[in-house]
């Protein structure tokens, strides 16, 4: 059986005047349904660009990028379009939130936008908010926002769930908590993330772990046993 995701000699270049940057350089991995991926990699090292290429968001100079057996390397902006919008879920480090909606209307959006979407207020029970679903961000702390945020993402059903930095802006303890959330409902649910970020702590409660360096893929650690964000040191 093929994989969910087989990313196949993807390259993405940058033209910089008369210089080439090779972004993401003859890349190659697979995850499967419902992994639960963390990659790593330092500054500049490709993570964005490829969450990008992954979202639909950019287009690969070349390669193929399979989604659930579709190759959208090969798609036209008009079908990326759809594909972002029916089969993706984003999280970003900034929950980017609509300031004068409630929790349960900003999660709501997802339901107008796509067509698979779930019920709001049983994704925002799932996510510890049931009691918080008709406050405004202005009166929910940032794990809260956050949380609100993953429930939006979720709430679409979408194929893929990608978070960038999703504890990027978070205290140690709040980002432990955000990350148990996103992996319990996502794990619930069969879900299929990847998270891009900087905290290598966060690797060990990973199902797998791809690490990138100057546009490639250095290492892919499968962990058999992941860790609990309770047993991890941030
Ligand atoms: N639009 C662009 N034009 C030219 N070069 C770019 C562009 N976007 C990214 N790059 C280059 O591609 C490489 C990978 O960038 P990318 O943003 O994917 O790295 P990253 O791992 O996400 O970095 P960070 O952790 O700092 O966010 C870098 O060398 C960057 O300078």
């Amino acid at each position: 059986m093929k994989p969910f995701i087989e990313i196949e000699k993807v390259n993405r270049q940058y033209m910089v005047g008369e210089m080439t940057v090779n972004a993401i350089h003859e890349m190659d991995f697979v995850i499967e349904k419902g992994e639960f991926v963390v990659i790593l990699g330092p500054s500049g090292s490709g993570k964005s660009t490829l969450l990008n290429l992954l979202g639909g968001m950019d287009q690969a100079t070349s390669g193929n990028i399979f989604i659930d057996g579709v190759n959208i390397a090969h798609f036209s902006l008009d079908q990326l379009g759809l594909y972002r919008r029916n089969d993706i879920g984003f999280v970003f480090q900034f929950y980017n939130l609509i300031p004068n909606l409630t929790a349960k209307e900003n999660v709501d959006v997802s339901k107008k936008l796509c067509q698979h979407a779930l019920e709001s207020t049983e994704i925002l029970n799932a996510v510890g908010l049931g009691h918080r679903i008709h406050h405004f961000p202005a009166e929910l702390s940032g794990g809260e926002q956050q949380r609100v945020s993953i429930a939006r993402a979720i709430c679409k059903n979408p194929k893929l769930l990608l978070c960038d930095e999703p504890t990027g802006a978070l205290d140690s303890v709040t980002g432990a908590l955000v990350m148990t959330t996103l992996r319990d409902v996502s794990k619930k649910n069969g879900q299929t993330v990847i998270i891009v970020t900087h905290n290598a702590a966060i690797a060990d409660t990973a199902d797998k772990v791809i690490r990138l360096k100057d546009g490639k893929v250095v290492e892919v650690v499968i962990n058999e046993s992941p860790l609990s964000m309770s047993e991890v040191c941030w």
